[in-house]
């Protein structure tokens, strides 16, 4: 099996996967970027990804943090995988798609369904039965009770936390530290204790 994972996009997001890459002792390939900072990332160079020739033969992860431009590349029909962790724990009777990234500490319990290219960041803790939908990003601590459906596309903020059986709609973003007691609708902004409803994004931004 291929042991080498290119990545898209040299963020800081980017950094965190390469370690995940590091302790599942896979082989860090190209990283490339439409817009590189910096010629090199932890010490590996960076490319730009104007003219490069993406070889559909290796392997692909976008390592990009923003949902909306991870859902744009996605159409490229790479040949993408899930990284997890060497450190995270995903339960066997869990179930995820391709193009997920795991970082470290984070748990995926038991009936719980990841879609695709999905990030659960640091110690998030997903419990069973719930259902993350694609492009979306659970934050480092966050912590979602048995049975929550976090919707195509949203944010869970860092340190969020959401109670069991909530459905938490599609591009919505969820504040830092907000406790969700209630289900929250598509494109809506909560933040608070208990989460409130600030604003709705526009859908067709
Ligand atoms: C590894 C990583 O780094 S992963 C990335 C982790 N990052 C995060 O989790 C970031 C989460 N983002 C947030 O919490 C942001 O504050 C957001 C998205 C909820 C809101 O951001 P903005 O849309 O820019 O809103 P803005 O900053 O203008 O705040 C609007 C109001 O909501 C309040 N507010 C914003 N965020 C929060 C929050 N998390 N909790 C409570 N109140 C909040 C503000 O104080 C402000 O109140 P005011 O109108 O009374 O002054």
């Amino acid at each position: 099996m291929e042991n080498k994972v290119n990545l898209y996009g040299a963020s800081g997001h980017c950094k965190v996967i390469v370690d995940i890459l590091h302790s599942i002792n896979k082989v860090v390939g190209t990283i490339l970027d439409d817009n590189p900072k910096s010629t090199e990332l932890l010490g590996y160079a960076v490319q730009k990804s104007d003219g490069f020739l993406f070889d559909k033969a290796s392997q692909w992860i976008l390592s990009i943090g923003n949902n909306k431009v991870r859902k744009r590349l996605a159409d490229m029909n790479l040949d993408f995988v899930n990284l997890i962790h060497h450190k995270a724990i995903v339960s066997p009777h869990s179930a995820m798609g391709k193009g997920n990234v795991v970082m470290a500490g984070a748990i995926i319990n038991p009936g719980a369904t990841v879609g695709n290219h999905c990030i659960i960041n640091t110690g998030a803790v997903i419990e069973h039965d719930c259902i993350i939908e694609d492009f979306a990003h659970v934050s480092p601590s966050v912590a979602l009770a048995g049975g929550v459906r976090v919707g195509e596309g949203t944010h869970v903020g860092i340190g969020a936390s959401v109670i069991q059986g909530v459905q938490i709609g599609k591009w919505a973003v969820i504040g830092a530290g907000a406790v969700i007691l209630k289900d929250v609708p598509d494109f809506s902004t909560v933040v608070g204790n208990p989460g409130r409803i600030i604003k709705y994004t526009n859908q067709h931004e």
